[in-house]
């Protein structure tokens, strides 16, 4: 198992360059299920979720390969499934794959997929999927851990889903995403209100209208979809929208290192919240249409936020952001309103050095002049990435273990931050280097 060891103290400068969205990657790979012709995505990050996406569409019968000379583009050709059906055994590291449920059913009329079950942050169900595509007719069982699905029968003995009114009890952005693949290749029109609004659902939504789809008010909290008989592959294919959750993390790397750092491929309007949340906090925050920069030139302030729904304080920045009050001037409240669990970091930073009290659903930080280094166990991703965010600034050594989690969804972070002056190297357990 590989772990990180960092030597904190060490000021970043320089440039990076943010990857493709991790959670634009994931659906769109699942997008191409939709459609026999082949589908090229640029911009794929080279993450471990995104090689087992590969692997539970090559499972089903597709290829799916990155390209040998450009390796940020894959094409995946669905024209060759065999199968309906996406195992426990590789769904079982990443519930992003619940994303093929939508296109296997819309496409093939019949889906068995594995519960992708609960993880570190919280339960993490998935009712509103079932619920929305029952409501397009399909007929669901939930059965020995599996979700089998069939579309209804119609003309010709034609398996095909029906579009429908739907609304989600809950803002849910996979669920947005499942259900608009699935409207996509519906037989009529769907409304699916109380959608997800973050900016990888537009994103999925230009992929499918290049793709023939016809769709209307992504980006609002009423999509509305008019489903056709076929999808073909988008013309010049689709090039993933960048990562802001990786832009907002190399943000509070600086903003808790100190420094001065321009992010490349990053969009400022995908990250207002956090922008806001960074420039209270004291930090100098300028962007171009693709591109921010950061300078950190004192201690940080401490900030009070609230996770919600985009364009709200993203759940996924919620550790990181606790990583830069853990070491800044005074006391901040952080609300979690998304997951029920997602705290696991704090035991971590508190053995680094941190003063964090839970109760319930909000953390008080009070930040600290110092924090030491020491080992500590990522719990999941976005923790992961909020300890390493503490070692670039901590005393002495760090070691972050368990770094599978922060590979599941950051492309060659440590790689990034050496080359913004971080004294950071993986050391794997196999050769010991
Ligand atoms: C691959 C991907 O894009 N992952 C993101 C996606 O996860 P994901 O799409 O899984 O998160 P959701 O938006 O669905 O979850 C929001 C809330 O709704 C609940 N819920 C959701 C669906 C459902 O059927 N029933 C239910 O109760 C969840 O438990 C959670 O409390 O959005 C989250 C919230 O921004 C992010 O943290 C994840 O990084
Ligand atoms: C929670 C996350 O991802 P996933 O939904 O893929 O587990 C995340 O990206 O922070």
């Amino acid at each position: 198992m590989d772990r990180l060891l960092i030597r904190g103290g060490q000021p970043l400068h320089g440039e990076v360059t943010i990857s493709g969205a991790k959670n634009a990657a994931l659906p769109e790979l699942c997008a191409a299920l939709l459609t026999a012709q082949p589908v090229t995505l640029s911009n794929v990050p080279k993450l471990q979720d995104v090689a087992t996406t590969l692997k539970v569409l090559r499972h089903l019968g597709a290829s799916a390969e990155r390209d040998a000379e450009r390796p940020d583009v894959v094409r995946i050709d669905a024209g060759t499934v065999h199968s309906t059906e996406a195992p426990y055994e590789l769904v079982k590291t990443m519930r992003a794959s619940i994303l093929v449920l939508g296109p296997l059913l819309a496409r093939f009329g019949a889906a068995k997929v594995s519960l992708p079950g609960g993880c570190a942050i919280g339960s993490r169900p998935v009712d509103q999927h079932i619920k929305g595509l029952q409501a397009m007719g399909a007929e669901i069982t939930v059965q020995h851990g599996y979700i089998q699905a069939l579309a209804p029968q119609g003309e010709a003995g034609l398996r095909r889903l029906r579009g429908a009114r739907i609304t989600t009890d809950m803002v849910t952005v996979t669920g947005t995403e499942n259900l608009m693949m699935a409207a996509a290749l519906a037989d009529g029109e769907t409304i699916l209100e109380n959608a997800a609004r973050e900016p990888e659902i537009p994103d999925l939504a230009e992929m499918l209208i290049k793709m023939g789809a016809q769709i209307e008010g992504h980006g609002t909290h009423r999509i509305r979809i008019w489903g056709v008989e076929r999808l073909n592959a988008p013309e010049g294919g689709h090039r993933i929208v960048p990562d802001r959750i990786e832009a907002g993390t190399f943000l509070c790397a600086v903003a808790a290192a100190g420094g001065d750092v321009v992010l490349r491929d990053a969009r400022a309007t995908h990250l207002d919240a956090v922008i806001d949340k960074l420039r209270e906090a004291g930090m100098t925050i300028t962007a171009g249409e693709d591109w921010i920069r950061i300078q950190a030139t004192a201690r940080p302030k401490a900030v009070s936020f609230r996770t919600t729904e985009y364009p709200g304080f993203p759940t996924d920045m919620q550790a990181q952001f606790m990583a830069v009050n853990c070491v800044a001037e005074g006391a901040a409240r952080i609300a979690e309103t998304i997951f029920e669990n997602r705290f696991m970091h704090v035991n971590e930073l508190i053995r680094l050095g941190a003063q964090i009290v839970v109760d319930g659903h909000t953390a008080m930080v009070t930040g600290v002049e110092h924090l030491s280094g020491a080992t500590v166990m990522a719990t999941d991703l976005r923790a992961s990435a909020s300890l390493v965010i503490a070692g670039l600034v901590a005393e002495g050594s760090t070691t972050v273990d368990r770094i599978y989690h922060l590979d599941r969804g950051y492309d060659r972070m440590e790689d990034k931050l050496r080359a913004i002056g971080a004294n950071i190297e993986r050391v794997s357990e196999r050769t010991g280097a």
